[in-house]
Formats: structure tokens, C-alpha cells, sequence
């Protein structure tokens, strides 16, 4: 499919909440986080057919609506293509959420995901996962797809951890592997890398990536302090 003569109306809005216009504000949020330093990270937004998608290797913070590519999401064809930069390497990665389902897809390369892939240990297979149970905030986080409710205060959490590999989109095959594995589950763990969290809207990724965030910077600070 031909690139659209009018593409540019797919990311130009005066709507704080179009997808084009969120990617960048949340990035700016994200970016004060340490979540998208570096260029590293970035976010992905699907729009009924359309998939938002940010530039490669560019600073996360200072992107413009305009810089952002959109894909038809049932022939993957991009609409627009802004001709100076390329596609986010996370694109197959943010795929693979969008068909579980999801609204969005957020990548940062927190240092406190980080830390966690380097507190559990290698060699579980797809088995690898973070484990936690009895903090109040796994509230935060969804039962799983097709269920309703977050998990309760007695409930575990578990998020699998799977191997980084040199170029980001060679994780595609152990992203699904893990999600296939762990079907309820809504964030993967790249060890010495990163995360991806999706969400079905765009407000409950981005709360969950919280919530992540805060259980994985108290699991490594209980570890630190020596509490089980
Ligand atoms: C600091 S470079 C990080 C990248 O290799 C990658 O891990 C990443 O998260 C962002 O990739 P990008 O293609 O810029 O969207
Ligand atoms: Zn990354």
C-alpha cells in the first residue's frame, strides 16, 4: 500500500489525548523516570487499526508528533513514513502485545528492572521469573487476560524474565515464547535490558509499568536490606 498523500493527518491534532500527541508526552514523563535515557525505550499505541510507532534511536523526550510513523495494523504497511528517520527496533516487539490484545506497549530500560533480571537467577528456561507476594501494590496489576480484577494482597505476582540479545528485534521469538508460557501475564522482564508492559488502554499500561516499577525498586532495596 502506497504511503498516504494526507498522512499527515493521522498524527496532527489539537487533541491531547490522540495517540500521536501521547506518545510524546508520556516519553517526556518516562524520560524523568529514567525509564527512555539514552534513546533507550519508548512506547506504542494502537488506535483501532492504526499502530503509533516512535523513530529509532532518537531522544525519547524530545519527540514531535510528527516524527511518528503509523502502521495499518491488519497488513502492517506503514501510512506514514517520516522519510529521514526509521522505525523503533521495538516495533515486532510491540506488535506481539497488540495481537494479545493490547492498547499499548511501554519499553523502558529502568534500572530497577534492570536489577531485578540480575537478582533472579539464569538458567530456568522459560521458567525464569521475578516472584513477589504480600506488598500492596500488586493490586496494580491485572488478574490476567479474560479476567476480571487485579490481583489481591494475597496473590503472587510473577513476571517472566527472558535472555537480552544483541539487536532488539531477535527478542520477538522469546517475547511470544514468554507470553505464550505465562498467558496471564502482562509484562515481560529482558535481563540486563529492560521491560515491556502492555496494557489494554493506554492509562493501564502505563499505571501498571508504575506499579512494576515501585515493587521491582522495593524488591531490590528488601534484598539490599537483607528482608526475605
Ligand atoms: C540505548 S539504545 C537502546 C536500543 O537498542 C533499544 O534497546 C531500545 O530500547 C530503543 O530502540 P529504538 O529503536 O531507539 O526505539
Ligand atoms: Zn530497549
Amino acid at each position: 500500500m502506497a504511503v498516504r498523500e494526507d498522512a499527515d493527518q493521522l498524527v496532527r491534532s489539537t487533541d491531547s489525548q490522540h495517540p500521536a500527541n501521547l506518545i510524546c508526552e508520556l516519553c517526556r514523563k518516562f524520560y524523568t523516570l529514567g525509564w527512555v535515557t539514552g534513546t533507550g525505550g519508548g512506547t506504542s499505541i494502537r488506535h483501532n487499526d492504526h499502530i503509533f510507532i516512535a523513530p529509532s534511536g532518537v531522544q525519547k523526550e524530545l519527540m514531535q508528533p510528527t516524527d511518528m510513523f503509523v502502521m495499518d495494523y491488519n497488513n502492517r504497511q506503514y501510512l506514514r513514513k517520516p522519510t529521514t528517520l526509521k522505525p523503533s527496533a521495538c516495533t515486532p516487539l510491540f506488535l506481539a502485545a497488540f495481537d494479545r490484545g493490547a492498547g499499548c506497549c511501554i519499553h523502558t530500560h529502568s534500572q530497577w528492572a534492570v536489577l531485578v533480571t540480575l537478582l533472579v537467577e539464569r538458567d530456568f528456561g522459560t521458567k525464569a521469573c521475578f516472584e513477589i507476594e504480600r506488598i500492596e501494590q500488586i493490586k496494580g496489576i491485572p488478574k490476567g487476560r479474560g479476567k476480571a480484577g487485579n490481583l489481591g494482597y494475597h496473590d503472587s505476582l510473577r513476571i517472566p524474565i527472558i535472555e537480552n540479545t544483541a539487536h532488539e528485534e531477535d527478542l520477538t521469538e522469546s517475547l511470544e515464547k514468554a507470553m505464550e508460557a505465562h498467558p496471564d501475564t502482562y509484562a515481560v522482564l529482558v535481563r540486563r535490558h529492560g521491560i515491556y508492559v502492555w496494557g489494554d488502554s493506554v492509562q493501564k499500561a502505563k499505571t501498571q509499568c508504575e506499579s512494576l516499577d515501585y515493587i521491582f525498586q522495593l524488591a531490590v532495596e528488601m534484598k539490599r536490606l537483607g528482608l526475605p
